[in-house]
Order: structure tokens, then C-alpha cells, then sequence
């Protein structure tokens, strides 16, 4: 271990973010009223150019009438590459409820483009004395930003989460599809006859969380576009989760329940968890290091995997 201790990403239920357009306002309600830890209004991809003012002016008036509950609210700002993003800043800041949590930061590609929000972000709140420092989560959609995801995640003590935004991502990268996220048919080895499928996102995961483990931000599968693939979306939150990850986008209502159950530990899991801890324990008691849980090995790395586990139900529970 590092002489440096590994910091904590921010204690908050991350399970699920739910996206809705702030050029759809009819849906600000519905989208208060699901069971998303993480409520993203969109300005960006979501709305077109001709809607811009209108949606932020929408977004603006629902963060303080509409009743978000214990959620957390993050508005998608457009990219740093646009006209419309310092806009959305300066009016978000000056304008929006103290209610505003987050701002999301799409397409980020270096430290700098957090450095401009930063900036920006820092003087609106003093000038306009806001009570609340708002935090941020940015997006991983381009080859520089995963090229440059461990200087990303250690930009600002803003930033909270960062997602994988596979559609973008796949048109920067240069990749043959038009999926957003997802099972992607022409990525597999040829065994003989047998077909063994594989998965083009993994590697870009794998580097997102160990750049956001390595400097205390929330690690975040991003979107799943094929609403009517349940399995698929499952198949996709489980290799997330297993890989480090704390929640997905859920683009639709129904990706809620599949998200929040897959980030939600099973109470087997859980169980078996806090088992390996008594277990653990009694080794310590008797001067031992490790010890035999249902036939396997088990050891002191095995208490902090058990914590993990625990941590994850006892914030979810406490939320
Ligand atoms: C995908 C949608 C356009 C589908 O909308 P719709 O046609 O209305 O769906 P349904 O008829 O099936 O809706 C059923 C009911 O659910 C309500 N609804 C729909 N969407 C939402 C929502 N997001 N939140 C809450 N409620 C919602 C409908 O009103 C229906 O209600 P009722 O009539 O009472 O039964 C739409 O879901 C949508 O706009 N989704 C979000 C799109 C979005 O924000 N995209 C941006 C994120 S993905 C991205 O940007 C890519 C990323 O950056 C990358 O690069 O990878
Ligand atoms: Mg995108």
C-alpha cells in the first residue's frame, strides 16, 4: 500500500441517474417521483439548438418549484467545444434554487476544461454569496478524455462522479457501431466453431475507476440506448458493478428498477459479507491472519472486500 491513503468517494446513493430532457418539462415530475438517486436535467445532447434558452429557462424555474425529495440534482451543462455552456453556467449559478446540487460537464478531454467551470462556478457563488458549493461529475466521451481520465479526476475537490458516455466515446474513438453502450455483435474471437463474445467497453471502465478510486470520486456506467433490452442492461450494470462501478444512467423510466437492483447488494450478499467479518474477527482473536469461510480462503484483504459490501447496504439503508 502507498504511503498515500486512497480517499473516500462521497457517502451518497449513486445507483441510478435519471436523465430527462429540459426541453420536456411535462416529465419534471415524474422524473421527482421515481426511485433515481441522481436526477440529470439535460441542456445538452438531448435538446436541440433552437430549444436551448427555453430549456434552461424550464430547468431554472423546476430546481426550486418542483419537489425533488432527498434526490440529488444535477444539471448537464453543453460543452465546453459550444456557445451556449457559459450560459448555462452563469445562469444556472445566478439564477437556479439553492436546491441545485451538481453540474454535469460533458465531453471533457483535459484538467483545464474543469479548471474553466471551476473558475466560472467559484465567482458566481461569490458574487452572488450562494450557500451551497455546487459540485461536479463529468463525462469521459472522447479519446483525449480517456486519454487523460487520472488528471480529470483529480482537476477540482468538486468533483464527485464521472460517467462513461459510450455513444460519444465509440464516435471519437472511431469504433463501428451505432449502439449507445451495450452488446456489440462484431467484437469476438473465433475458437474453431465457437464464437466467444467480448466487451469493447471494459477497458475504458477499468481505467475510469481506477482513476476515480485513486483520487475519491464515484465511478458511473454511463448509458444503456436500447430501452427494450432488459437482459441486456442487466448483462451491462453486473460486469459495472463487478468492475468497481456504483450505478448507471437510466435514459428511460424502466432502466430504474434494473439499475437500482443491480447496485443495490443482494442480502445474500450482504450476509456473506458481514460472515467473513465474524469470521475474521475469531482468526484475529486466535492471532491468525486467515482462515477458511465455506471451504475458501479468506484474509485480511477479504475484511476490507466484506466492508466494501457493508458500506454500500449501510448508505443505501441510510438514505
Ligand atoms: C427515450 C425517451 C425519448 C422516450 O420517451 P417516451 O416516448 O415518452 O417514452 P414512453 O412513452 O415509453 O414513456 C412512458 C412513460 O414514462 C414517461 N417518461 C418518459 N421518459 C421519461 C424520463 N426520462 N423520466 C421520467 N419519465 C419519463 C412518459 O412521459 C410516459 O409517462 P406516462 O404517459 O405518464 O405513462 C425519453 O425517455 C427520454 O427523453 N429519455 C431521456 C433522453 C436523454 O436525456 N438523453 C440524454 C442522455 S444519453 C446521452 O446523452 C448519450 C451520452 O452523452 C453518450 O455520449 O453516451
Ligand atoms: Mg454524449
Amino acid at each position: 500500500m502507498s504511503f498515500r491513503i486512497q480517499p473516500a468517494a462521497p457517502a451518497r446513493p449513486n445507483r441510478c441517474q435519471l436523465f430527462g430532457p429540459g426541453s420536456r418539462p411535462a416529465i419534471f415530475e415524474k422524473m421527482a417521483a421515481s426511485s433515481a438517486d441522481v436526477i440529470n436535467l439535460d441542456l445538452e445532447d438531448s435538446v436541440a439548438p433552437s430549444d436551448k434558452d427555453s430549456a434552461r429557462a424550464n430547468v431554472i424555474e423546476a430546481i426550486g418549484s418542483v419537489d425533488w425529495g432527498n434526490k440529488y440534482i444535477s444539471v448537464r451543462i453543453n460543452g465546453l467545444d459550444t456557445p451556449y455552456w457559459y450560459r448555462d453556467v452563469v445562469d444556472l449559478l445566478e439564477q437556479a434554487d439553492e436546491r441545485l446540487d451538481q453540474i454535469m460537464i460533458p465531453k471533457v478531454g483535459c484538467a483545464e476544461d474543469i479548471y474553466a467551470v471551476d473558475a466560472l462556478v467559484t465567482a458566481i457563488e461569490a458574487a452572488k454569496g450562494r450557500k451551497k458549493k455546487i459540485s461536479f461529475e463529468v463525462i469521459i466521451e472522447s479519446a483525449a478524455g480517456i486519454a487523460h481520465a487520472e488528471e480529470i479526476a483529480a482537476a477540482s475537490p468538486r468533483l464527485q462522479a464521472m460517467s462513461l458516455g459510450a455513444a460519444d466515446f465509440a464516435a471519437s474513438m472511431g469504433m463501428q457501431t451505432t449502439g449507445i453502450g451495450g452488446t456489440q455483435e462484431n467484437y469476438y474471437m473465433q475458437v474453431g466453431e465457437n464464437r466467444h463474445w467480448s466487451d469493447p467497453w471494459h477497458w475504458a471502465q477499468a481505467k475510469i475507476v481506477a482513476a476515480c478510486r485513486t483520487h475519491g470520486v464515484l465511478p458511473v456506467d454511463g448509458p444503456f440506448g436500447d430501452f427494450s433490452d432488459d437482459d441486456g442492461f442487466i448483462a451491462q450494470a453486473r460486469r459495472s458493478a463487478t468492475l468497481g462501478m456504483v450505478g448507471k444512467w437510466a435514459i428511460h423510466p424502466k432502466q430504474i428498477a434494473l439499475a437500482n437492483d443491480v447496485f443495490t447488494p443482494s442480502e445474500e450478499a450482504v450476509a456473506e459479507a458481514r460472515e467473513i467479518l465474524a469470521a475474521m474477527e475469531d482468526a484475529k482473536a486466535k492471532g491468525e491472519g486467515a482462515t477458511v469461510y465455506k471451504g475458501r480462503l479468506v484474509d485480511i484483504a477479504s475484511i476490507k472486500q466484506a466492508e466494501v459490501i457493508v458500506a454500500q447496504a449501510e448508505l443505501i439503508t441510510a438514505s
